[in-house]
């Protein structure tokens, strides 16, 4: 038990720091974004809703039952939902980031991109990190729709784009789930950058060379 009260201490306060971090560097504003981490016994902690990532308190974090029970702390994220079904379908993530990041947003706004696949491979760690990035069709926040459209592509790819919404990112740690976002959204500005001009992706040989 006592095993259990460190790690989520030690969780909650790393919540609230990569939050500030965050914040801080404009990587989301206002009350926008929501953050998770999953316990080993398999409790999820989660921001609160309309909770600034910037001013999180970690005795005010939401705490979910290992069957996806709200148990304690604020009222959870309105995208509780959709974190879950990311854990349900990535056992092996501990932590899902999401944002409002304004160059990933840019992006999920742009028309003609392969839903597939939205942006190319345009640095090394942007395959390293993020890989592949699927866009998911618009659905309102909190829509139980928008977390099933998610599910259904979390099985392949970590990462995911939410149309005219921003990114939802996964990791096997909540710094593997911060560092992927911002990746993502420093390779969101590059490609915006560099409209207009013609480009020299990696190509398939130097995308599989990095696994
Ligand atoms: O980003 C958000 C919704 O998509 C923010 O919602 P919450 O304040 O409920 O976490
Ligand atoms: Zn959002």
């Amino acid at each position: 038990m006592s095993a259990f009260l460190s790690e989520a201490t030690r969780l909650r306060d790393q919540i609230v720091s990569v939050g500030k971090s965050l914040f801080d560097r404009g990587l989301t504003f206002g009350s926008t974004g929501n953050i998770s981490a999953r316990l080993s016994n398999g409790e999820i902690l989660m921001t609160p809703t309309n909770a600034s990532l910037g001013s999180l308190e970690p005795e005010r974090l939401s705490r979910f039952s290992a069957e996806g029970v709200h148990i304690e702390g604020d009222k959870p994220t309105k995208e509780a939902f959709l974190h879950q079904c990311m854990y349900c379908k990535r056992t092996q993530s501990g932590a899902v980031v999401h944002l409002h990041s304004t160059h990933s947003v840019a992006v999920s706004i742009l028309a003609n991109v392969d839903p597939e696949d939205v942006l190319p491979p345009l640095t090394a760690y942007y395959v390293m990190r993020v890989g592949s990035l699927p866009l998911v069709p618009y659905y309102p926040p909190g829509d139980k729709a928008l977390a099933e459209a998610v599910a259904a592509r979390a099985e392949k790819s970590h990462a995911v784009l939410l149309a005219n919404h921003g990114p939802v990112v996964a990791g096997k740690t909540l710094l593997d789930a911060q560092y992927a976002t911002e990746e993502l959204e420093e390779t969101a500005k590059l490609y915006l950058l560099l409209h207009g001009h013609a480009i020299r992706p990696l190509t398939p040989e130097q995308r599989r060379a990095l696994g």
